[in-house]
């Protein structure tokens, strides 16, 4: 079996190296004739996956992007040859909800904010906005849920309509990129919706650049609106809009899943897949190579809860320094791949143990993803 690989994937020769003859390739460089002799085909969300990239496979039984979002992958073309297509839906979930909650503590700074007095809208609450949902009800932060599709399917959790989200303190989106059909997301905040925006709202995108309208964004501000932005995902990346990025409150370049946990999740569920696949057992797991977190934290019981909440996730992930490099330094196309490829190794909670003492909150701590410390 020939199995091409994205170089970003972690783990991936540990996992894949003893079920076949594995080619690791960049995105920049590969080409169709490479790929002709490819059985299997695992991407992340860097390789666009389309007729061109696979012309000259005749093999190929099995596709797989190791990323929870699937718009870079041509899913009719491949339904069409027949040739069998999985994401890693989730593997990245817990990551964005604690880029999402970074974010809140380092906006609440900046905005004299207190959080608990404050009301989060969740647009998607699918894999990532049901996390994010979890960690809130953790924290006793208020929040309103927007998704028409899993009320449809009749999800039984409460939901709002766009309007009642427009209302909330902060609206943070989690929903894939459509373009088509009952409910698009396609420039789902655009320059009218942002304009409804005070200047005491945050608004989060987490999900997919072209779900906010960057030129759109632009305009506003150079007409002096005051728009409290945090962008992690940007229109047309890499070649993002390099004029948008000093007017926003914090800025990343696509790295709110970026934790080694939320990236080898993906590498492992395509390797639960392909072994499905080709029937042959999956014996390794992601616990063989994941790094022991040996990082323990301590609650201080000098400062109050929500000030020991603040400490604990900014002490695991602080936006603010990724913010910093990024303003810094993103000036072309090359540069925002180059943040995105050496983008230092990053931990979710589940890796830090904190030890409560008899802290009255240990219960919060814990539900928020924690480990428990001695
Ligand atoms: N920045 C990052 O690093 C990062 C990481 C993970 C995911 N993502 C992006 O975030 C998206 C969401 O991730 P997920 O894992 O939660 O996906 P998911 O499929 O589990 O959830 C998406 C939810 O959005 C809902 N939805 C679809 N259209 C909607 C609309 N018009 N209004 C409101 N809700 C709508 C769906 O019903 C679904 O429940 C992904 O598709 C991906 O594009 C980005
Ligand atoms: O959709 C996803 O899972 C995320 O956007 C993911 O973080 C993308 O990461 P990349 O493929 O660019 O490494």
């Amino acid at each position: 079996m020939k199995i091409y690989y994205e170089d970003s994937m972690p783990y991936a020769a540990e996992f894949f190296a003893d079920l076949g003859d594995c080619q690791v390739f960049s995105h920049k460089s590969i080409t169709a004739k490479q790929l002709a002799d490819a059985d299997v085909l695992l991407v992340r969300s860097t390789t666009k996956v389309n007729a061109e990239l696979l012309a000259h496979t005749r093999n190929l039984k099995f596709v797989g992007t190791a990323t929870a979002g699937t718009n870079h992958v041509d899913k009719k073309y491949l339904t069409e040859r027949g040739i069998p297509f999985q994401s890693a839906a989730g593997c990245n979930a817990v990551a964005v909800a604690e880029y999402v909650l970074s974010s809140l503590f380092i906006m609440a700074n900046k905005l004299g904010w207190q959080l608990q007095d404050k009301t989060v809208g969740i647009v998607g609450a699918g894999h990532v906005g049901t996390a994010l949902q979890q960690k809130l009800t953790a924290l006793g932060i208020a929040y309103q849920l927007c998704d028409p599709p899993l009320q449809d399917a009749g999800d039984q959790r409460s939901f709002v309509d766009m309007d009642s989200i427009m209302q909330c303190d902060v609206i943070t989106l989690h929903v894939p990129l459509v373009t088509q059909g009952k409910y698009p997301t396609a420039k789902l905040f655009d320059a009218l919706r942002l304009a409804q925006l005070n200047e005491q709202q945050v608004l989060i995108n987490a999900c997919r650049g072209e779900v906010l309208d960057n030129a759109g964004a632009l305009a506003l501000f150079e007409q002096g609106k005051k728009l409290n932005l945090v962008l992690d995902v940007w229109e047309n990346e890499p070649n993002i809009n390099l004029d948008l990025v000093p007017h926003v409150a914090l800025g990343t370049a696509h790295i709110a899943g970026h934790t080694i946990e939320g990236k080898a999740r993906g590498t492992e569920m395509l390797y639960q897949a392909v072994c499905e696949l080709y029937q042959v057992p999956a014996t390794k797991k992601l616990s063989d190579y994941l790094p022991v977190e040996l990082h323990c934290l301590a609650i201080k019981p000098e400062l109050s809860a929500w000030q020991n909440f603040e400490q604990l996730v900014l002490e695991v992930y602080n936006i603010a320094s990724d913010n910093q490099e990024f303003m810094a330094t993103v000036n072309s196309a090359e540069q925002f791949g180059y943040i995105r490829k050496h983008y230092p190794i990053r931990r979710e909670f589940s890796a830090i143990k904190v030890n409560t003492g008899n802290f009255a909150q240990s219960k919060a701590i814990y539900a928020l993803g924690f480990a428990k410390g001695e």
